[in-house]
């Protein structure tokens, strides 16, 4: 079943259209990373989904509840964590998340329950009586999560959680997703961090001047795009005759595409590596080569978006 159904969904301003005929269905389950560029229109996406703003055309539906005709229940389902802080510096950080569980309509026992949970995930237990004034940036950023989480809402959205902060928070950010999808919500993740979205995303839409321009897991954008693998190996010296005979017998092998020598390293090019790097090895022990390293290079996010759209993903 799909959480979020996303049909034709078009959004301009002054007549231009900053999200244009988006359509994107994310299933029950995923932690679907959204990835684009500065000012693709993944935040303005987000904000249709959770109706803070209005859509221009299309519609949105979010458990099967239109966003347009019943922007209540849809809201009652999600929780945003929005990509500006959206705390109160002058309250404790429990108070912050209460504040905000109210809102969704959390009270007595459910209400507790739900606090502690979000600031056990979040790992500010022992400070949930100090003001966010006395935290850190990343510590913030987390007690924003646990704002948006403490209702348990079937549908996360995260807007960027990770912008500016250390690598131990953003660490912690990144295990507590996981966590919350352990425990049963669907996420939607926006970055701009490529490295990021790979590490945690069970699908990936990718997005650039308002549109879907890719969608899938990362296996299947990988073989989209029909990236190969890339294999250096580093061998010993070895007589030229026995080097041009290897290549030779490699280039024979069903899977391998590439195979050269520069310097002293072969270079080769396949599909995938796995499953074949015993074939590799035993052609050039047949061949007396020696080899001293192996490195492989798996082609990733960021390659995929140069090469549909000649930009980088971070400008
Ligand atoms: N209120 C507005 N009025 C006019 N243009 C806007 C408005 N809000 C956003 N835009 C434009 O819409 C485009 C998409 O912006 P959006 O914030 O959705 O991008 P984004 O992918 O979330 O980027 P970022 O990673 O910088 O947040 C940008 O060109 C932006 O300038």
């Amino acid at each position: 079943m799909n959480m979020v159904q996303i049909r034709n969904v078009v959004k301009k301003y002054n007549g231009k259209a900053v999200v244009d005929h988006l359509n994107l269905a994310i299933e029950e389950g995923e932690i679907f990373g959204l990835l684009g560029p500065n000012g693709a229109g993944k935040s303005t996406t987000i904000h249709m989904l959770t109706g803070l703003l209005p859509i221009s055309g299309g519609d949105i539906s979010v458990d099967g509840i239109s966003v347009k005709h019943n922007p209540l229940e849809v809201k009652r389902r999600i929780g945003l964590v929005p990509q500006d802080l959206a705390i109160y510096e002058q309250m404790s950080a429990r108070d912050n998340i209460v504040f905000f569980a109210k809102l969704y309509g959390l009270r007595g026992k459910a209400l507790e329950a739900g606090v502690d949970e979000a600031l056990e995930l979040v790992g500010l237990s022992d400070r949930r009586k100090d003001k966010p004034a006395s935290f850190s940036g990343g510590m913030k950023r987390r007690l924003n999560i646990a704002c948006a989480i403490a209702h348990r809402p079937r549908l996360i959205i995260m807007d960027e959680p990770t912008v500016g902060i250390d690598p131990h928070s953003r660490n912690h950010i990144l295990e507590s997703v996981k966590q919350l999808n352990e425990a049963g919500s669907t996420i939607i993740y926006t970055s701009h961090y490529m490295e990021e979205v790979e590490a945690i995303s069970t699908k990936v839409g990718i997005m650039n001047q308002g549109r879907l321009i890719a969608c899938g897991t990362q296996h299947q954008l990988k073989e989209d795009i029909g990236q190969d693998d890339k294999l250096t190996v580093t061998i010993s010296l070895s007589p030229d005759s026995e080097v041009d005979a290897a290549i030779g017998e490699l280039l024979e092998h069903p899977r391998i595409k590439q195979a050269s020598l520069q310097e002293n390293a072969l270079q080769i090019l396949l599909p995938s590596a796995d499953g074949s790097l015993q074939d590799i090895l035993f052609i050039l022990s047949k061949h007396r080569i020696l080899v001293q390293s192996f490195e492989r290079e798996e082609p990733n996010l960021e390659t995929l978006f140069m090469s549909l759209t000649g930009r980088q993903l971070r400008d």
